[in-house]
Parts: C-alpha cells; structure tokens; sequence
C-alpha cells in the first residue's frame, strides 16, 4: 500500500489505475481505524479493483469545543492495518492540502433539513463540515463506490441526499454496524472511555433494543417510549443527547401509520459521545 499526503500525485496514481480499466472505490475515514473501519475497507476491496482510504480528521465538522485537538491519531499504526486488510492506496493530506486558504473561506456543500436534524441540532454545522469534505474527497478520487458505515446512521443519509441532488457519479454502499461482543458499536470514540464505562456503555443498544420490543409489541405512545429510554440511560450512567424513533423515509419523528421505523440515539458516557441505531419494521 502506497501513502499519499498531496492531490496531484494521488491523482497521477488515480490516472494510471483508471487507464487500466480499474474501477476505483473509496472509504473516508477520520483514522484511529477499527474493526469496523475494516469492514469498510473488506467491502470495498469486493465491489472494486482499487481501494483507496483516506485519513483526514476533518476540522471543519468539529464544533469550537469539542475534541478536534484530542481526537486520537494513529497514522503508522491505521497504516498497518489498513495494509493487511487489502487497502491498495491511502490519501492522508495535512489540513495546508485540503482547505488551502482557510477554514473560513472555503465553499460549502449544504444539504439542508436533514443537517439540522438530531446530531445536526447538538452539533451545528458539523454536517455541513462532513459534506463539504466528503464532496471535496469525491472530486480528488472520482470513485466509482463510496462505502459508509450504518453506525453514523444520518450522516449516511445525508451523503446519499447529496450524491443524488449534486448528480454525483459515485455508488454509495453501507456496511451493517460493527460491534463488540459486549454489543458496543465499535467507535475510535469508545477510547475514550474508562474500564467501568466500557462495561456500562453496552446499555445503549441494549435499551434501544428493549424499544424496539415494545414497538413490536404494539406500543405506539413514541414520546413516553422515549421519555422511559431516557430514564433507563440515566440510570445505565448516560447523560442522553437525543433517543428518537423516527421514520425511515424522511427521518421524521414517527407518526401512527409509520411502519419502517428507525431508533437512532446519542448518549454522553464520561468524555465520550456516543451514537447507535437499529431499523424497524413494524
Ligand atoms: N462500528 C462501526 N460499524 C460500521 N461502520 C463504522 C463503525 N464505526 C465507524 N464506521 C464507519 O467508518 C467511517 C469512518 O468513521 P470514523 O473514522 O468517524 O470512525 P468512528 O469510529 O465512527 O469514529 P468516531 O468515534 O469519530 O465516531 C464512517 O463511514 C463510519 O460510519
Ligand atoms: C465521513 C467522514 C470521514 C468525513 O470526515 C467522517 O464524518 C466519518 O469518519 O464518519
Ligand atoms: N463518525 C463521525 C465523525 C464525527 O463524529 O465527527
């Protein structure tokens, strides 16, 4: 595997790749890589002749007080691993090579209303910031496929919303959350946290399950549903940001006739935000 920090010599490589009839897919990543970044990288290397990985800790999505300058970066070892997995090229550009006259001025890619939605809402602009340079990433690589993970459920939306109404030529694949044995949704985030709060973090999805089986059981009341979550993840060591069963279709809040459902959640366990999801059919 070959590592490339600039534009212009991974495009060089691109243009070789392409004149010999490869196909070229892409997995974006923030590093600190996973199982569950693996993943990624196992399904793109079987829907393309190239796979190419990109580590950027993107700074435009991070809101003023949160973890930017902590957030954990692991290049020699992620190199390793995404090596071993079957990864052909990495792009791991400097902050310098992808916004090169500034933060401020750089032009945006906004996908209006379902950015301002749940994660959106706690953190204002960070969708913006991840589609703006998920946008930026397509035009440098041109992949035939993007792959995604499930676990970052409505940014997964949001990019599929983009590549649609932008007319973007690039497939976009999602992978099933990867979990721990524990059910943890693995996340670079989860380092975060302490040995005690590693053993109580599994009771998110653990309690987004529990709703589920009273919608299968035929409840209906969504706000009390949500509202009995919340106490449960208070008591499981949670501080929740948001629990929410929404509709597939639109991510709207679920309404009586709904019957494909979503649960997607944000909890505070210590230092670390957390998310997770499950889809529902009712
Ligand atoms: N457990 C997982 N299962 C499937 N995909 C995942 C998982 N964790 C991350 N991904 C996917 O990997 C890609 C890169 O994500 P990222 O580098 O932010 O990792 P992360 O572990 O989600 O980190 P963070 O703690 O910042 O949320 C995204 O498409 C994300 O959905
Ligand atoms: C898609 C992404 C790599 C853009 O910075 C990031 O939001 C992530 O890691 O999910
Ligand atoms: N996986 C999402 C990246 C972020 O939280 O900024």
């Amino acid at each position: 595997m070959r590592t490339f920090d600039t534009i212009a010599r991974l495009r060089d490589e691109l243009r070789s790749c392409r004149h010999s009839g490869n196909t070229v897919a892409l997995v974006p990543t923030m590093g600190n890589l996973h199982d569950g970044h693996i993943r990624l990288i196992e399904t793109a290397a079987a829907a393309a002749d190239t796979v190419v990985a990109s580590i950027f800790v993107n700074p435009l999505q991070f809101g003023r007080n949160e973890d930017l300058s902590s957030y954990p970066r692991t290049l020699i070892e992620d190199q390793n691993k995404l090596q071993e997995a079957g990864c052909d090229l990495l792009f791991a550009p400097t902050e310098q090579e992808i916004y090169p006259r500034g933060r401020d001025s750089q032009t945006r890619v906004e996908v209006p209303v379902l950015s301002d939605l749940y994660c959106g809402e706690t953190r204002p602009g960070h969708f913006s910031g991840v589609t703006t340079v998920v946008c930026k990433l397509f035009n440098i690589v041109q992949p035939d496929i993007a792959v995604f993970g499930e676990k970052d459920y409505q940014q997964l939306r949001i990019i599929r919303k983009m590549v649609s109404d932008l007319c973007i030529a690039t497939e976009i694949i999602s992978v099933p959350v990867v979990r721990a044995d524990s059910g943890l949704a693995l996340s670079s985030r989860n380092g975060y946290l302490s040995t005690q709060e590693l053993e109580q973090a599994p009771a998110l999805q653990r309690i987004i399950r529990t709703t589920a089986e009273a919608l299968t059981q035929g409840r209906r009341d969504f706000s009390q549903l949500e509202h009995e979550a919340t106490l449960r993840l208070e008591a499981a060591g949670f501080r929740r940001d948001y629990f929410r069963i929404v509709r597939r279709s639109d991510l709207a809040p679920a309404t009586d006739s709904d019957s494909t459902l979503v649960i997607l959640a944000a909890a505070w366990m210590g230092p670390a935000r957390l998310i997770d999801n499950l889809e529902l059919e009712l």
